[in-house]
């Protein structure tokens, strides 16, 4: 019971990658607040939880990520009920080059929001206790991924706002660490929605699937290495990528 006494907050927490995300956190101990925009799945997921972990384990808040207030509602009920926030995993995000702009707004400002409120929360100089927050970003943010050139920007930005804050926290005594995982191929909604959000790019799709010797993933295999980060506390800014058949911590040139 590595997490038993920490709460968690899960984004985009319904399906998918969120959803094993939150069940690896509820497994090893801690209570866990569910966001996601799509009510119907939070409220069958929290139901399910309720019967394999008991209600008082966790919360489901609809809540939408581009939404600064419906975040800060959520982050407050989570301090009144649990009696604080420890970790904050920001997985919420969409892949729709059609809707370039609702993609920026959700992968990087959405993100960007959550990490803002949960370090008026947590940052130990503002009298938080400090904590985590695990990112997740995509392969697409270490390499380009030519059907989806918006997405593959929202990643990158991903990559390099985990590393400048956590070197912002390190310097300043924020108590809190940021880290990332990059995975490849998830079997998720977001991979069987793929052809129809691709829009003028989706002809590039076929050559990155070729491209891509990699079998899909299980959700659990990202959500593996989002436990990993969350426990390994000698983790800050580290980025983890994770194919089907391997993981590495990335290494990025020093310039300044
Ligand atoms: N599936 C894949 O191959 C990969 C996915 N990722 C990333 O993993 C994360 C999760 O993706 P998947 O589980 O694959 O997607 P998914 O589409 O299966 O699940 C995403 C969840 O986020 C929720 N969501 C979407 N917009 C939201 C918003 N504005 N506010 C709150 N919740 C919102 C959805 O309702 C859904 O429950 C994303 O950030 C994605 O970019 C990264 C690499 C590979
Ligand atoms: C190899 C790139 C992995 C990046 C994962 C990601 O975050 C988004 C990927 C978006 C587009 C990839 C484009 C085409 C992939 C084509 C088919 C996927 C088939 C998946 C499967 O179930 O085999």
């Amino acid at each position: 019971m590595a997490l038993k006494g920490k709460t968690a907050v899960v984004t985009g927490a319904a399906l998918g990658i969120g959803k094993a995300i939150t069940e690896i956190l509820l497994q090893n101990g801690a209570k866990v607040t569910l966001l996601d925009i799509n009510e119907t799945a939070g409220k069958t997921l929290k139901e399910a939880l309720n019967k394999q972990y008991g209600e008082e384990r966790s919360l489901f808040f609809e809540c939408n990520v581009e939404s600064e207030e419906q975040i800060k509602a959520a982050f407050q009920s989570t301090v009144d009920t649990f009696r604080g926030i420890d970790i904050v995993c920001n997985n919420a995000g969409i892949l729709n080059e059609k809707q370039w702009e609702k993609t920026v707004s959700v992968n990087v400002m959405g993100l960007i929001r959550v990490s803002y409120v949960a370090l008026e929360y947590m940052n130990k100089l503002n009298g938080g206790k400090g904590g985590t927050v695990i990112n997740v970003a995509s392969v697409a943010g270490l390499t380009p991924v030519p059907a989806c050139p918006v997405y593959t920007a929202t990643k990158h930005a991903v990559v390099g706002f985990t590393r400048a804050m956590a070197a912002a926290s390190s310097a300043s005594g924020y108590g809190l660490r940021f880290n990332a995982v990059c995975p490849s191929l998830v079997k998720t909604d977001l991979i069987a929605s793929l052809m129809d959000n691709l829009g003028q790019f989706s002809h590039l799709a076929y050559a990155t699937q070729c491209s891509s010797v990699q079998r899909a993933m299980n959700p659990s295999e990202i959500a593996e290495c989002v436990f990993e980060l969350v426990t390994d506390k000698a983790k800050n800014g580290e980025i983890l990528m994770k194919e089907a058949s391997m993981k590495k911590y990335m290494t990025f040139p020093t310039l300044i």
